[in-house]
């Protein structure tokens, strides 16, 4: 299982939470990453975490103010960005636009998905895995994994049936190594969470329990 750290911008020290996250992949050796604000990624990868982006624009050079480039994500440190998360929704031509340049500039893609059946239509796209997240469920306190965990199975299933390269993480409301356990019986390879860790009091603690039954 591979677990994907979204900062957002919750008021965390980021460099601290992705030192806790090096430290935590390493003992237990899970593979964890961090996604920082764009701005914070070159001082987190700095840290000898995985790095990834929360967000590309679907641009390279040009006259795009205010964008967040591929490239420059990539020189910073990220191995990999999240595209279309349900706080940064892009239209499908810009999922398919960001997702080629990213992979161009040598970036892991994980397309985030509300349901199944966009599960589906963005595993046609070609990422390297889609993150299906309920949106009334993230930044909630119940997992995804118990509260509808046909919307995992369903999303696999819908992925598999389009190209089954490509894997289903999962997201919303994972705090626990339960929650993480739960969402790999249902068939995902990874999940992706936020406030579990960015809003513990402890993340190292969050981060360790996250890990303890993989
Ligand atoms: O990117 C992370 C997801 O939106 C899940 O957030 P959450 O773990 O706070 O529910």
């Amino acid at each position: 299982m591979f677990v994907l750290v979204n900062l957002k911008a919750y008021p965390c020290d980021s460099i601290a939470v992705a030192t806790a996250a090096r430290d935590v992949a390493d003992d237990a050796g899970v593979r964890i990453a961090v996604a920082p604000q764009a701005a914070d990624l070159a001082r987190v990868a700095d840290t000898g975490v995985e790095t990834w982006a929360q967000h590309v624009s679907p641009i390279d050079h040009g006259s795009h103010t205010g964008s967040t480039r591929p490239a420059t994500v990539a020189d910073a440190g990220a191995v990999g960005t999240l595209i279309n998360h349900s706080e940064r929704r892009l239209t499908l031509a810009d999922i398919d636009r960001a997702r080629e340049v990213a992979a161009d500039n040598g970036l892991e893609t994980i397309v985030c998905a509300n349901n199944p059946a966009q599960a589906g239509a963005a595993a046609a796209l070609g990422p390297d895995a889609v993150a299906v997240e309920p949106p009334t469920l993230i930044g909630g306190d119940v997992s995804v994994a118990s509260a509808d965990p046909d919307i995992v199975t369903d999303a696999v299933t819908a992925v598999t049936q389009v190209d089954d390269s490509v894997d289903v993480f999962c997201g919303a409301g994972v705090s626990t190594g339960s929650d993480v356990a739960a969402a790999a019986d249902l068939g995902a390879s990874g999940v992706l969470l936020a406030s579990g860790v960015a809003k513990a009091d402890d993340p190292s603690a969050a981060l360790t329990d996250l890990v303890s039954k993989i």
